[in-house]
Parts: structure tokens; C-alpha cells; sequence
């Protein structure tokens, strides 16, 4: 039997795809979005109802809110507040799914559900907050920071803000990041589009490289972030920014879902972010799309054709075919989450990238994503300030003022921000610079105080003290089979009677990579390794942000000590400190001793009574004691960075150059006072 999709319906009858959605939820006929499909009946259903009877429609959608308010009811009655998050405004969709621990998507189906619209960046009204905490299962408070705890930028930010919203809200352009496996061709995506949807045909400009660019469809902008990939997305979503509005996850179709698609997916899953999937290189010869969507279905990505909700665009990026498809989707999305600004507020966004010219000083690229930045504004830049000297558009453009959402670079700051600060639009550079110097020391004082990342030592007292309902883990290994069995009973533990949950928010095979660590920052997670080596800038990423990073070589270790913690049960009195890395680049075998490694000193120190760890490829290999360690024929206790040494392991030979020393020693823990 024909199916037809909910937006061709809503077409067909003149409605509006999200008007349709909510109907056909209320007709209990289950469609998620607009790219759900309706059987013919259903369809002929909903043809009827719309020619005939408009005021039986009133009555259910009556009749929903009578049981939706008795259900409320009920729950309210059943309600205790005892052991249930507590939620206090301003909070957005997205991080009130990060609160609550929820999808999301699962939040915004049922403000749908409710007749109201939502993105994750949006602020949640008091009724919708007070909805939703009935349906799952959170408290919210009112609890507002003390007059006197709060600081002056709090108090001119609210004040700014509770002027507005100022005027109607516009619709605004979605925010979109390609991200995929290294080689998919998420360069040429972007450059297909800007090259055929470009806005400089239409104006005659040149495209500047500035860290995002609009493109127009169908007279309506859609803005890309210039650098494609979750690492840098993440990055930003660690420092609080909540830029990107839909992600599109391009996977080759003659490669099929890779390493880096399965972080991507997870990168945006956890950051709430609605996925398209472009299946690139149709045009090969070997491409299996179809092997693709089967493929993406292990990750609840299931193509709609399929019955699921993802929506997946065959294109291939050197040919420019099916960009028009993709883009119209893009669209689809958008228009789905009500994406809106107010013109009229002050202005404000977030940075995308920043760096100092050596004629023009420092020079910042932000997006406006609300109200309208016009040069000679005062602006508030993370920790910097200034006055809008000048603004160029990514057409090279020179703009006395910019509206939502357009990316421009703006002149004036004092200091470089960095990607992923706000800034706002405040009154005068004196308040600018009173509030950047309290903010600057706020931020000094904040970095000292960062140890609250949840950490497997911390945990039971987070736990106790309510502030921990969960626990997110990131689990890299040495091979696919190992990462799943640690995925598997990490995810048993649930089984138990914790008063914790635990999400493995990614899986992944390979080193603990410093995009791993920025996940755990953005998503507050801990990081277990199981025969895998954080790479050198994991290793200081995880030091500099404080990210509980374990590394083991017996799964059941792993699970007991997550079991542990979850019990207040671990006591470490001892923990593992890396003291370097050792590079073998020569072997020498001597009859009756062994092999020697002829080694470099690559970062730290080693020590002849280190304990070694073998890394090979990134997997660890061996671990175990030094014999012997020499700089040239002498023993020595210890051998710098950048100097040179032998190293003979302790039963262990079967080395190879280019193999890894990690040196680590164990620190005892001093007790808490
Ligand atoms: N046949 C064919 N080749 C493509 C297509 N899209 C990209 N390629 C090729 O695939 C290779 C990688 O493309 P890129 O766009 O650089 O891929 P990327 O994902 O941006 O790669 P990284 O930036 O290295 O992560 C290039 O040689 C492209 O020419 C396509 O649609 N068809």
C-alpha cells in the first residue's frame, strides 16, 4: 500500500508539518516527526477529519488536556519530593535532559504533545517546566542565589534580560555541523553547498573564511560552522556553548559506519542534537547505502523508510547531487523546532573562533544568535570586553549592524576571547570592563574550585549529598569483543539497588583520544580504558580539566571499582602517577641478558625503579619492572626528557621499535582530614 510522509500530508491539506504532527498525536496515531510515514488509511483519516469535521478535532484535543490535567493530578497527589532531582530555573531543553538524565528528543515530543514547541537551546517557560516535571519525575525550585551571593554581572544580565523578550519573535536560521569519519567527505559537503547555495551568487560578494557561512535555500538561510567534525564541536559544548542547532553525520557509502561515525553519533546524542544522515560517494561503484542504513540501525539510527525516525540523504559531494535534498531536510528540521530570536533584544552569542591580527588586534568571530549587535555596542566576551569598532560579514562585508543568526567578525575587543564564550551587549565599557576584571577573578577562582567533576572517588558523597543521580561513562578499548563485554556489565550494574544510574555514553575502539576527554567535560563523564593508553594531549587534556581517567587490563577490576564507588566501598591509597614517555628507536640483542632498547626520552623523566608499561599501536602490551637502566655503560637512577638511555625490562624481550615506554610510579593518597 502507498505510504506518504507527514509533510507531504500537511502540504497536500495546507497545514503546517508540526500542526499535523501534534494532531496525529492526539488521534493516537503514532508519527514522531515530520518524516514519519502514514499508511494510505490513515492518511484518508486524516483528509476526512480536515474536510469534514473541524469541531470534533476541538473536542479531543479538549479531551487530551482533561486526562493530560488527571494525570497531573494524580501525580501530584502521589508526589514526594524526597529523592527526585531538583530542577531550578532558567534552564533549556538541553540542559534539563542533562539534569534529568533524559533524551532530549524524549522532552520535546512531549512538549509537542502539549501544543508546544521547543528546541534544546530554549529557555523552558514556568508551565512547560512545571509539565514536564510531572511527567518525569523532578522537583522545581525556586531557589534563587541570595541578594548579596550574586554578583553585579548576574544582576546587569537579569536586569537586561527581564526587559526582553522586546517585540515578536522571529523565525531565525538553524546553526549546523558536519561531522563524520576522517575521509567520508565532510570538507566536500560544505564545499558543494557553499559552492552551489552560496549567498555570494545572489550578492556578488567574495566568501571569507571566517568560522561559519550562510548559505540560502529556498529564500532562507541555513548558517555552517566552517570546521567539520565533533572534536571541535565538543570543545565548544565543554566551555557551555550550545551553538549547533542539527547535526549532519555524513558516512561513505562505500565505507560504511567507521570509528569516528560511531563518536559523532554519540558526540550529538548526548549533546541532544537532532542527527541527518548523508550517505556520501553514492556515485562509487562499490557504494552500499543500503548496507549504511543497516549498519547505523545498531545505533538507533534507523532510517525512516525502515520505519524509524532518521532521515538519511543519499548525496555524492563531487558530483553536487542530492545537496538540494539534504538542504531541504536541514530545512524540515529546523522548521520542526521552531527555531526563533528577537531581533529587538540586546544583542548577544556565542564566539566560534578568535585570534590576535597583527593590524587589527584582536579579532573575534561571533555568531548572533538573539537580539542585534551594532557597531559601537559595549560587549561583554567571556572574560574581555570593548566596543564594536567594526563588523565583516562572511561575504567580506562591512555591516553597521547584524541580526540573528548572522556569523560576523568583530573588531574592538581588548583581549582575545576564546571559541565558545558568550558575550552580550551591555550598556556602557565602563560597566564592560568592571564586569570582564570580576569575571576574569571569578573564573581564577572557579578553575581552583573545578575538582566537582564526578570522579569514582567522589562519587559516593556526590551521591549522598543528591548531587549525583547518574553516572556517565566513556569506555575505549583494545578491541571491539572487549569493549562491549565492559559496556555490558557496566550497564548490569543497573541491575542492582544503586541509587545511581550509569550510562555508557560512548563506546568506542582505540586510544583515549583528547576528543574522548572533551566529551567527559561536556557531558560530566568518567573515562575507563581497558588495555588502552590515553595519547600524550589525552593525557594533559584529562589532568587540565580534572577527568577521572582509568586505565585497566582486567575487565572484572573495572566493574568492581565502578561497584565499588557506587557503594561508597572504594578506598585507593594509592594512585597511579605517570612520570613519562619513552620512545625505543633501536633494539639490541644480547645472548644471555636480553634486549636492550636503545630509547629517547620523548616527555617527563623515567626512573630505574619505574614501573613500564608497553605500548604498542596504542595497546598496552606488557606491564612490568625495569632490570637495568643506562646512559651510555653507567647505571643511573634517573634520565631526563631529551636525553637518551637503555633500557632492559625485567621478563620481557619481545620488543619492537617504535614501541612506547609509559613510566608511572604509585603515590600514596594522605588521608582527608
Ligand atoms: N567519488 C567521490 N569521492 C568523494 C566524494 N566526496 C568526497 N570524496 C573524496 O573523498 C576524499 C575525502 O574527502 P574530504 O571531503 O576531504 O573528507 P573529510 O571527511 O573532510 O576528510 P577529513 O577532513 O580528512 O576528515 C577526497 O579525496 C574527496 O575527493 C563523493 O561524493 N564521491
Amino acid at each position: 500500500m502507498e505510504k506518504i510522509r507527514v509533510y507531504q500530508l500537511a502540504k497536500e491539506i495546507g497545514l503546517e508539518s508540526k500542526e499535523l504532527v501534534t494532531t496525529l498525536q492526539e488521534l493516537d496515531i503514532s508519527v514522531k516527526n515530520h518524516m514519519s510515514t502514514l499508511s494510505e488509511e490513515e492518511a484518508d483519516t486524516v483528509r476526512e477529519l480536515y474536510t469534514e469535521s473541524s469541531a470534533k478535532d476541538e473536542d479531543n484535543k479538549d479531551e487530551t488536556s482533561q486526562q493530560q490535567d488527571e494525570k497531573q493530578e494524580d501525580k501530584k497527589e502521589q508526589g514526594t519530593t524526597t529523592d527526585k532531582p531538583l530542577v531550578a530555573p532558567p534552564i533549556t531543553v538541553g540542559e534539563l535532559a542533562e539534569q534529568i538524565g533524559v533524551e532530549s528528543t524524549s522532552i520535546i515530543t512531549k512538549l509537542i504533545s502539549k501544543g508546544v514547541m521547543a528546541n534544546i537551546n530554549q529557555n523552558l517557560e514556568e508551565d512547560s517546566l512545571e509539565y514536564l516535571a510531572q511527567e518525569f519525575d523532578f522537583v522545581v525550585t525556586q531557589e534563587e542565589p541570595e541578594e548579596d551571593e550574586k554578583s553585579e554581572e548576574d544582576r546587569i544580565i537579569e536586569q537586561i534580560r527581564s526587559e526582553e523578550p522586546k517585540g515578536e519573535p522571529l523565525e531565525r536560521a538553524p546553526v549546523v555541523t558536519v561531522m563524520g569519519h576522517v575521509d567520508h567527505g565532510k570538507t566536500s559537503i560544505l564545499d558543494s553547498i557553499r559552492k552551489t547555495k552560496s549567498i555570494e551568487k545572489e550578492a556578488g560578494g567574495i566568501t571569507q573564511h571566517i568560522g561559519a557561512s550562510r548559505v540560502l535555500y529556498n529564500d532562507k538561510t541555513v548558517v555552517f560552522l566552517d570546521t567539520p567534525g565533533h572534536e571541535a564541536f565538543t570543545e565548544m559544548r565543554a566551555r557551555g556553548a550550545h551553538v549547533t542547532d542539527i547535526a549532519i553525520l555524513v558516512v561513505a557509502a562505500d565505507d560504511g559506519v567507521m570509528p569516528q561515525t560511531v563518536e559523532a553519533i554519540n558526540h550529538a546524542k548526548s549533546a541532544g542534537v537532532p542527527i541527518i544522515v548523508a550517505i556520501n560517494k553514492t556515485d562509487k561503484p562499490d557504494a552500499n547505502p543500503d548496507r549504511v542504513k543497516q549498519e547505523l540501525t545498531e545505533y538507533n539510527l534507523v532510517t525512516e523508510e525502515w520505519g524509524g525516525d532518521t532521515i538519511c540523504v543519499s548525496v555524492s559531494a563531487v558530483q553536487n547531487e542530492g545537496i538540494d535534498e539534504l538542504l531541504e531536510m536541514v530545512q524540515l528540521v529546523a522548521e520542526m523546532n521552531e527555531l526563533t530570536s528577537y531581533p529587538q533584544n540586546t544583542g548577544k552569542g556565542t564566539v566560534i573562533e578568535a585570534k590576535l591580527d597583527k593590524g587589527r588586534g584582536p579579532v573575534a568571530t561571533v555568531l548572533v544568535e538573539d537580539g542585534t549587535l551594532k557597531v559601537g555596542d559595549s560587549v561583554l566576551c567571556g572574560s574581555t570586553f570593548g566596543n564594536i569598532r567594526a563588523m565583516v560579514d562572511d561575504r567580506g562585508k562591512r555591516l553597521k549592524q547584524a541580526n540573528p543568526v548572522t556569523p560576523v567578525e568583530i573588531l574592538g575587543l581588548e583581549n582575545i576571547p576564546e571559541a565558545g564564550d558568550e558575550f552580550q551587549v551591555v550598556p556602557d565599557e565602563k560597566m564592560a570592563r568592571e564586569i570582564a576584571k570580576k569575571k576574569q577573578e571569578k573564573e581564577r577562582e572557579e578553575k581552583l574550585k573545578r575538582s566537582q567533576s564526578v570522579s569514582l572517588d567522589n562519587l559516593f558523597d556526590q551521591i549522598k549529598e543528591g548531587e549525583q543521580k547518574e553516572l556517565n561513562i566513556i569506555v575505549k578499548g583494545d578491541v571491539r569483543g572487549s569493549v562491549e563485554a565492559l559496556r555490558e556489565s557496566l550497564l548490569k550494574l543497573n541491575d542492582n539497588e544503586h541509587e545511581i544510574k550509569v550510562n555508557v555514553i560512548h563506546a568506542g575502539v582505540g586510544t583515549v583520544s583528547e576528543s574522548d576527554i572533551m566529551l567527559a567535560v561536556a557531558s560530566n563523564a568518567i573515562i575507563i580504558g581497558f588495555n588502552v593508553r590515553p595519547d600524550p594531549n589525552a593525557r594533559k587534556a584529562a589532568e587540565r580539566e580534572q577527568i577521572d581517567m582509568r586505565v585497566y587490563r582486567v575487565i572484572y577490576e573495572a566493574i568492581e571499582d565502578v561497584k565499588a564507588a557506587m557503594a561508597g566501598l572504594l578506598d585507593p591509597e594509592y594512585k597511579e602517577v605517570v612520570q613519562g614517555q619513552i620512545e625505543v628507536r633501536q633494539l639490541f640483542k644480547v645472548s644471555r641478558i636480553g634486549t636492550i632498547a636503545g630509547c629517547y626520552v620523548t616527555d617527563g623523566y623515567i626512573r630505574n625503579n619505574s614501573y613500564i608499561r608497553v605500548i604498542r599501536d596504542g595497546r598496552v602490551i606488557h606491564e612490568g619492572n625495569i632490570k637495568n637502566l643506562k646512559r651510555f655503560q653507567d647505571d643511573v637512577k634517573e634520565v631526563q626528557q631529551g636525553y637518551e638511555c637503555g633500557i632492559l625490562l625485567e621478563k620481557f624481550n619481545d620488543l619492537k621499535e617504535g614501541d612506547i615506554f609509559e613510566a608511572y610510579t604509585y603515590e600514596e593518597i594522605s588521608p582527608d582530614v
